[in-house]
């Protein structure tokens, strides 16, 4: 099966924050962003498939800083590791300084999608490899990531989660 890069399911969105989409505090609303990241993974997981995708669960959400209204924010989806039929992708946040320009990481999440065809039915994706240093990161640590969410979800058994289990073990 094909091969593909990190690099070829880049989705990067960047939007304001208007008064609509805030909170008392004047910040975004959270699901607001969690919107946003679900569509710029819907198309990361789309690019490297080339398929029809679904949601299948929002592994890990960080709401490290506040956005406040008005920012300029950034955000950005790569797919991380495939699996079978599934895809993690990785979701980075970014803010920019309204003077200098200059952008810092806000949050990030991790998202799963799967490729089905037009009945529903989940479908082989490509192979990822990864390049860079922190792409070969998230690609090592996605397996137990997806373990987790398995066994959260009730849908592995936590002694089958082989390599989740050796994470605790290690640092025993
Ligand atoms: C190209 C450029 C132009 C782009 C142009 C724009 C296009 C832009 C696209 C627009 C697209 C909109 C994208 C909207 C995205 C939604 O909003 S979709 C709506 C919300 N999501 C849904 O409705 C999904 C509903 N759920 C389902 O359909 C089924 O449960 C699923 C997710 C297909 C899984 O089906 P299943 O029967 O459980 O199948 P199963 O074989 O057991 O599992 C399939 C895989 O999912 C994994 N999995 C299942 N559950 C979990 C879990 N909880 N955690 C982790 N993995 C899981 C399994 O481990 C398995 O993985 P593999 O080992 O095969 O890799």
């Amino acid at each position: 099966m094909e091969v593909k890069y990190p690099e070829d399911s880049k989705t990067t969105l960047t939007d304001l924050v208007l008064p609509s989409e805030t909170n008392p505090l004047n910040n975004l609303f959270g699901g607001e962003l969690l919107a946003r990241m679900d569509r710029a993974a819907s198309i990361a997981a789309r690019r490297h498939s080339r398929r029809i995708v679904v949601t299948a669960s929002v592994n890990h959400v960080a709401f490290n800083k506040a956005i406040p209204l008005g920012s300029v924010v950034t955000v950005e989806a790569k797919v991380s590791r495939n699996f079978k039929t599934s895809m993690e992708i990785f979701i980075d946040v970014w803010i920019e300084d309204r003077e200098s320009g200059k952008r810092s990481k806000a949050n990030e999440a991790i998202y799963t999608f799967v490729a089905v065809d037009d009945t529903g039915n989940p479908v082989e994706v490509p192979k990822l490899e990864p390049q860079t240093k922190l792409e070969k990161e998230r690609f090592d640590a996605a397996l137990r990531r997806k373990q987790l969410s398995l066994v959260l979800a009730g849908k592995m058994k936590p002694q089958n989660a082989t390599e989740l289990k050796a994470l605790f073990e290690n640092n025993k």
